[in-house]
C-alpha cells in the first residue's frame, strides 16, 4: 500500500472526482459515512455521550456528515463548529445545512468559554483538522485540543488527529489531539509510523474510501507500508527440480567467547529459512557449540576467542557478518581486510556496522545492495544525529543513495530504505524486542539471498515475516516468553499464513498497533 503526502492526496481527491465523475460533496459522503458504520457497529445504539468536534473546511465536512448519521439513528450526539476561521468550504456548507434540515443546530465555538463538559466516560469525535492543516493551531483552536486531552475520553479521529501533519514534523507539540483510534482515509500517514508522533497515535485504520487507484500509481509513490497483498507477489514458489544446490550456501561470520550464542542463532535462521547450504565462520571456542546446536550446518574456525584472520575456504553465494563479532582490534583489523576484499553479496549487523561506523572509508567498498540492518543507536553511529524522525529518513536515504547500499531501521515500523524508497513493514509487536532477535532477522536476510532473493527483496520480505511471527504467537503466548528461538519457531506459521486466502481481503482494513 501506497503513503501519500498530503499534497498527493489533495491531488488524488481532485482526480478522483473527475475521473469517477463522482462530486466532493458525494465523496464526503460516502467516506464519512463509512466513518458512521464503523461507529455504529461498535456502539449498536448505546446511550453514550458523543461530542463531535468540526472545524470548518472539509475535515469539519466529515464531522458533520457523521453527526447526521448518528443524531439519525438515535444517538445522544452533540456536535460543535471550531470557529478558527470564516473560510468555509462548500462541502462543509452543505453539509451544515444538512444538518440543520433535520433540525439539529451545531453549537459554534468562538472562545474558551464555549467549551463544553465532557466526562471521561463520554467520546469525542475529532473532525477539527485533516489534510488540510497549514500551520499549528493556536488561539482557543489550540486550548480546546488541550481540554480534549486532558479530559482522557476516548477521541476517534477523522483522517488525522488535529494539529499532526501527515508528513512533516511538528514542532510545537502542545497543538495536537491525541487520538486513541484514528480512522485514515485511503493510505497510511507517514506522521503514524514515527515514533516522535506516539503520544498522539496510538492505533488507527485506513478506511478505503474508493479514490482513484490510476492516479495513485500514475503520481508512483516512494513510500510504502508493506502489507500482505505485497508481500505475496515476492514470494518465489519452489521448482520440483531444484536441489540445495538451488536454494545457495551462506556463509555467516561473527560470534567471539561468550557470544557465540549470537552467531547460533543467525546460523539457525540462515537455515530455517530455506538457505540450501549453511557454513558458521567462527572463533574456534565455538565450533563444538555451533556443531552440537545444529547438526546441519557447516563450521570453519579462526583465532581462538575472536575473530582475526577471516581466512575461510568456504565459497558461498552470500555472506551473513556481524552478530556477536566484537569490536576488538584485531577483529576490526581482520575486518577491515575482508571488506577490501570482498566481492560477495552482503547483509552486515551489529559489530560489522559499529566497526564501519567507526572507520567509514571503508563503506566505498561494499558492494553494491549491501543490506545493512542498523538498530537506532547503530544507525546514530552510521549516519550521524538527526533533529526528527522525517530528518533521520532524509539523511539515511543520503546515505543510501551515496553509497549504494541498503538500509533496514529497525524500530517499531522497521523501515527498509533503498535510494528514495522506502518500505515501512506492517508486521510485528514489542514481543520481538528480546535478546538475539536481530541476529535472527540477519539470518533469514542472508538465508532469503542465497535463494535468489534480490537484497531489497530479501529485506523486505525477511522483515515482513519476521515480525509476522510474533504476530501470530502472541495469539498463542505472552509477549513475556518469546524468545528469539520463537521467532524460529513460528516461521513455518508466518510463511504459510501468505497463503491464507482469508485474510487477505482484510488487507487494507487491518488495525495497527502503535507499540513504542
Ligand atoms: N473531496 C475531498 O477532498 C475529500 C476530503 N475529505 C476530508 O477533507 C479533509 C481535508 O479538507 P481541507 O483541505 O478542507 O482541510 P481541513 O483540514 O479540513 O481544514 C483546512 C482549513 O483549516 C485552515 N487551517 C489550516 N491550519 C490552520 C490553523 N492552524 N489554524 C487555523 N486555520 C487553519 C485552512 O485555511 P488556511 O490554511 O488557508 O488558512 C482551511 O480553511 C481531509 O482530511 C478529509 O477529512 C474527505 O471527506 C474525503 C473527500
Ligand atoms: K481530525
Amino acid at each position: 500500500m501506497y503513503i501519500l503526502s498530503s499534497k498527493q492526496l489533495a491531488q488524488v481527491d481532485k482526480a478522483t472526482i473527475k475521473n469517477k465523475a463522482i462530486t466532493s460533496i458525494d465523496l464526503m459522503e460516502h467516506a464519512a459515512t463509512l466513518c458512521f458504520q464503523w461507529l455504529h457497529t461498535r456502539l449498536q445504539g448505546q446511550n453514550i455521550k458523543i461530542h463531535v468536534f468540526c472545524g470548518i473546511g472539509n475535515n469539519g465536512g466529515d464531522g458533520l456528515v457523521i453527526a447526521r448519521h448518528l443524531f439519525q439513528h438515535g444517538y445522544n450526539v452533540n456536535c460543535y463548529i471550531v470557529n478558527f476561521s470564516d473560510k468555509r468550504t462548500d462541502e462543509f456548507l452543505t453539509n451544515y445545512d444538512r444538518l440543520k434540515e433535520i433540525g439539529e443546530w451545531p453549537t459554534v465555538i468562538n472562545n474558551e468559554t464555549n467549551f463544553p463538559k465532557i466526562s471521561f466516560e463520554d467520546i469525542v469525535i475529532d473532525a477539527i483538522f485533516g489534510n488540510g492543516l497549514s500551520r499549528s493551531p493556536e488561539g482557543f483552536t489550540k486550548k480546546l485540543i488541550q481540554y480534549i486531552n486532558n479530559t482522557k475520553v476516548f477521541t476517534l479521529a477523522i483522517d488525522m488527529p488535529s494539529g499532526l501533519f501527515g508528513d512533516k514534523s511538528v514542532t510545537k507539540k502542545d497543538a495536537i489531539l491525541k487520538a486513541g483510534h484514528i480512522l485514515s482515509f485511503q493510505t497510511p500517514k507517514l506522521a503514524f509510523l514515527l515514533s516522535e508522533n506516539k503520544e498522539f497515535v496510538n492505533t488507527w485504520e485506513i478506511i478505503d474510501i474508493g479514490l482513484d487507484e490510476e492516479s495513485i500509481n500514475n503520481l508512483q509513490p516512494k513510500i510504502n507500508f508493506t502489507t500482505k497483498s505485497e508481500i505475496i507477489p515476492l514470494y518465489k514458489p519452489k521448482d520440483k527440480w531444484s536441489h540445495k544446490g538451488t536454494f545457495g550456501h551462506s556463509l555467516i561470520i561473527g560470534g567471539s567467547f561468550g557470544k557465540i550464542g549470537a552467531i547460533t542463532l543467525t546460523s539457525k535462521a540462515t537455515l530455517k529459512i530455506g538457505s540450501g547450504l549453511v557454513t558458521a565462520y567462527v572463533p574456534k571456542c565455538g565450533y563444538n557449540i555451533l556443531q552440537i546446536a545444529i547438526p546441519e550446518v557447516m563450521v570453519e574456525v579462526d583465532d581462538d576467542k575472536l575473530l582475526t584472520y577471516f581466512n575461510f575456504k568456504t565459497k558461498p553465494s552470500v555472506i551473513g557478518i556481524g552478530p556477536g563479532m566484537g569490536t576488538a582490534e584485531k577483529t576490526a583489523l581482520g575486518y577491515e581486510k575482508f571488506i577490501k576484499e570482498n566481492k560477495l553479496p552482503l547483509v552486515i549487523d551489529a559489530d560489522g556496522i559499529n566497526i564501519l561506523a567507526q572507520n567509514k572509508t571503508l563503506l566505498k567498498y561494499l558492494p553494491k545492495n549491501t543490506v545493512l540492518t542498523p538498530h537506532p543507536k547503530e544507525l546514530e553511529r552510521l549516519i550521524g544525529t538527526w533533529k526528527n524522525d522525517y530528518e533521520k529518513l532524509t539523511i539515511a536515504k543520503q546515505f543510501s543513495k551515496n553509497y549504494n547500499i541498503i538500509l533496514v531501521i529497525k524500530g517499531t515500523y522497521t523501515v527498509i530504505i533503498d535510494n528514495e524508497f522506502m518500505y515501512f513493514n506492517s508486521t510485528g509487536n514489542p514481543a520481538l524486542a528480546t535478546a538475539g532477535s536481530g541476529d535472527i532477522l540477519t539470518g533469514i536476510i542472508t538465508g532469503l539471498i542465497a535463494q535468489g532473493y534480490k537484497p531489497k527483496y530479501a529485506a523486505i520480505f525477511g522483515v515482513y515475516l519476521h515480525g509476522k511471527t510474533a504476530d501470530i504467537a502472541i495469539q498463542e503466548t505472552s509477549y513475556e516468553t518469546f524468545t528469539a528461538s520463537s521467532i524460529l519457531e513460528y516461521l513455518p506459521d508466518a510463511i504459510l499464513d501468505l497463503f491464507n486466502q482469508e485474510q487477505i481481503n482484510e488487507v487494507g482494513n487491518e488495525e495497527n498497533e502503535s507499540t513504542t
